[in-house]
């Protein structure tokens, strides 16, 4: 019998056990809860138990999540359908000595590093201006993982921020652009197109657009432009000064490379000891991760426990509540992070995946969500095992009576989630109510809770610029650690190939340049309304 099975058949035998009989011991809150650094980890609020989690461990160790993860920061070409190592880890130890296909990598690394921080300095204290004078605002152009890591960041770190006010444009709709350009001077404005490729359509197309913008006012419009890619000849040909583009290795991904050039409008923002501070709560988390046991492993037990959830409990999906407004962008940002990496059907090997494929990850702040969709994570039919995470402390002294009541928010939907309210309760609510008969059974029963609803949460005193960078580096981490229980290649997303193909085809048939003929009848109909529409 293999662990996956032993897995299989202990979900179904702990699936009815209420998860507040688990507290009858009050051992179980510390048992199920581990601490690193600035953060607290509490999975006590789920059905696994001792065996459960020796159980998970061991499917870690099957797996060797450690040798994986060694490869991995060593350099070895883990993302082995583009042959490219994965060194993102590299861009936050800066002192490190990585080397591959035998050539140092850390020199450029460090050299790039440094110029970022000289023009973050430059432009944060008015030594590179526009043609107005000092720089007043930022526009990073860029989609994906290069718009959704520094988009999050600068918002997260708003208390730190202290540069120039940061825009982020990322949609192909002109009606992005436009409304962020709209109250914008472009004398005193720098625009980063931010994309590894520099070929997306979309930053393409809006960094296009505000050059135009620009040249309305600008003389020299690329003067004040800067680029951060994998691509010099093609930031040259966009025309970008070489001294402002930063570049960077394939063997970063996109989606996990705000930690080097990608992050420039988060360094200019909170400036570079700041932005030190980011690279350093990741660099810790990083070191915790390929130190620590597998029992005692955040980002190790982090994964487990959604493997636990998403494998073995038939949870499809996963919702991420941080009870921090500032982390208002954490669920897209890890949308991107574990669907595109774990989104996947054929395992490494090119066989079909036997297993499911990662979660569907969502979620929203709280307070907000309970007033729209926690409705159905209380009393829905499918279980939707929860992520809370909040800070002890808010950074507005002045409001600490608010910060009270986020946190009590918080403390209490995980504690609904896990106790419930049974039939006899929601009874004697409403008997007192004045209810009786078979109207007092009905009122009741639309009262009750089922209860018994996992939920993990992480703590942390506040969210300073280590604390963020941590948070974010044990996300990295457990969607790796996922992604080889799994068996799939996390670093490459094919899914995303086909569609942007077909949009490029349907131009032209959209124009009327092309008649589309090759088109399903449900395509050919939507082009024949649109182009009706456009007379
Ligand atoms: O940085 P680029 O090359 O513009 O890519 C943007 C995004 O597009 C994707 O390739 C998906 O289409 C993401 O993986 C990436 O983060």
């Amino acid at each position: 019998m293999t662990i996956w099975q032993d897995l299989l058949e202990k979900s179904t035998a702990v699936k009815s056990r209420p998860l507040a009989e688990l507290f009858e011991n009050d051992k179980r809150a510390a048992e199920f809860t581990r601490e690193f650094g600035p953060f607290l980890f509490d999975f006590s609020k789920t059905n696994i138990d001792a065996a459960t989690l020796e159980m998970l461990v061991d499917l870690a160790r099957e797996r060797d999540v450690a040798g994986r993860a060694e490869a991995m920061f060593s350099g070895e070409k883990i993302n082995d359908t583009e042959h490219r190592a994965v060194l993102h880890t590299a861009l936050r130890n800066l002192e490190a000595e990585i080397r591959v296909d035998g050539q140092d990598v850390m020199t450029e690394v460090r050299a790039t590093h440094e110029r970022m921080v000289a023009f973050a300095r430059d432009v944060r204290d008015g030594r590179f201006t526009g043609q107005g004078g000092k720089i007043t605002d930022i526009v990073n152009i860029g989609i994906g993982g290069s718009d959704l890591g520094p988009a999050m960041a600068v918002l997260a770190l708003a208390p730190y921020h202290d540069g120039p006010r940061c825009h982020f444009v990322s949609n192909v709709d002109g009606a992005h652009i436009h409304d962020t350009l709209e109250d914008l001077n472009p004398e005193t404005t720098l625009v980063i197109v931010a994309s590894k490729t520099f070929t997306t359509i979309e930053t393409m197309t809006n960094a296009e657009t505000a050059k135009r913008w620009m040249a309305q006012k600008v003389s020299n419009p690329a003067a004040q432009f800067a680029a951060l890619s994998t691509s010099a000849e093609k930031t040259a040909a966009f025309g970008i000064d070489p001294a402002r583009v930063f570049g960077f290795a394939d063997w970063v991904g996109g989606r996990y490379s705000m930690w080097g050039p990608i992050g420039l409008s988060l360094m200019i923002a909170i400036g570079p000891e700041d932005f030190a501070d980011f690279l350093k709560g990741a660099a810790e988390m990083d070191a915790h991760f390929r130190s620590a046991d597998y029992a005692e492993n955040l980002p190790v037990l982090l994964a487990l426990v959604g493997v636990w959830h998403n494998q073995f409990c038939d949870c499809a999906t996963r919702a991420v509540l941080p009870y921090d407004q500032r982390l208002a962008r954490l669920p897209a940002y890890l949308q991107q992070l574990e669907m595109e990496s774990n989104g996947k059907r054929v395992s490494m090997d090119g066989k079909d995946l036997a297993v499911n494929s990662g979660p569907v990850v969502w979620g929203e702040p709280g307070t907000n969500g309970q007033h729209a969709f926690y409705q159905l994570i209380h009393q829905g039919t499918r279980v939707v095992p929860c992520e809370f995470m909040v800070a002890a402390e808010g950074h507005e002294p002045d409001l600490a009576h608010q910060h009270l009541l986020l946190v009590a928010n918080c403390l209490a939907q995980s504690e609904a989630l896990m106790r419930g309210r049974s039939l006899e309760e929601a009874t004697a609510i409403m008997r007192k109510k004045g209810f009786e008969g078979a109207e007092l059974d009905r009122q009741a029963r639309h009262r009750v809770f089922p209860g018994s609803r996992p939920s993990t949460t992480l703590l942390y005193p506040k969210l300073t610029p280590a604390v963020l960078g941590g948070i974010i580096a044990l996300y990295e981490h457990r969607v790796f650690v996922e992604g080889v229980i799994l068996g799939v290649n996390s670093f490459d997303q094919w899914g995303v190939e086909l569609g942007k193909e077909l949009a490029l085809a349907l131009g032209p048939v959209l124009e009327g340049s092309d008649s589309g003929a090759e088109l399903d009848g449900s395509t050919r109909q939507l082009v024949a309304r649109i182009r009706n529409l456009w007379g």
